[in-house]
């Protein structure tokens, strides 16, 4: 692969704009993918945060449920923010009635697991492969990490809970890393889009 890989970010809802931003400082191409025939061509994607179920069913209402799954288990390498981290879990603990996931990771996630009290706060967290200290992370109605498979990595904890992991090529942070203007979270996804091409 040319060391500008072409990165999509999946445009149904959240923060798809500062994904795009956060990409190309980390010398991604990047675009928005929405339809199916959109996710030809790119070597990487991102998942944005917003609502795990309202991306699910729109997910499935643009035809992307088959063709994104099946793109992951073939291989793609996704990275996936807050909702993001809960649309590659391959089980959610506490899920709403219908609702599903693209898997990718074998983990099972809880849902707004920091609590309704404190819905949105801001932490440094020390994440495994990212240099040059702690990144701050916001947490907006985060999911946590509850249990993970044997070939799952840890990157981080916070509160004694996983809140970063990686299975082969899918990577996923409770956090919002594109909010704060450092893109080293985003620099580790592309480097491992490189190493996969
Ligand atoms: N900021 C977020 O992405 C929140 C995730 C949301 N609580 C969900 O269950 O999908």
């Amino acid at each position: 692969m040319t060391s500008t890989p072409t990165i999509g970010v999946l445009a149904l809802q959240g923060d798809v704009r500062e994904h795009l931003t956060a990409l190309a400082a980390a010398d991604a191409a990047a675009r928005p993918v929405r339809r199916p025939e959109e996710l030809a061509g790119i070597d990487g994607l991102v998942i944005p945060g917003g609502e795990s179920t309202t991306i699910s069913k729109l997910a499935a209402l643009f035809g992307l449920m088959e063709p994104l799954r099946a793109a992951i288990a073939d291989g793609l390498p996704v990275y996936g923010t807050c909702a993001g981290l809960i649309m590659v879990a391959d089980k959610i603990l506490d899920p709403r009635s219908g609702q599903e996931t693209f898997g990718g990771i074998d983990m099972i996630v809880r849902r707004n697991a920091f609590g309704r009290q404190n819905e949105s706060f801001e932490a440094v967290v020390d994440v495994t492969g990212i240099d040059g200290g702690p990144v701050e992370g916001v947490f907006i109605r985060a999911p946590w990490v509850e249990s993970v498979g044997a070939d799952v990595e840890v990157l981080a904890e916070y509160g004694g809970h996983v809140v970063a992991v990686r299975q082969h090529r899918v990577l996923a942070t409770s956090f919002h890393p594109e909010l704060t203007g450092d893109h080293r979270v985003h620099e580790l996804f592309v480097d491992g889009v490189r190493a996969a091409g």
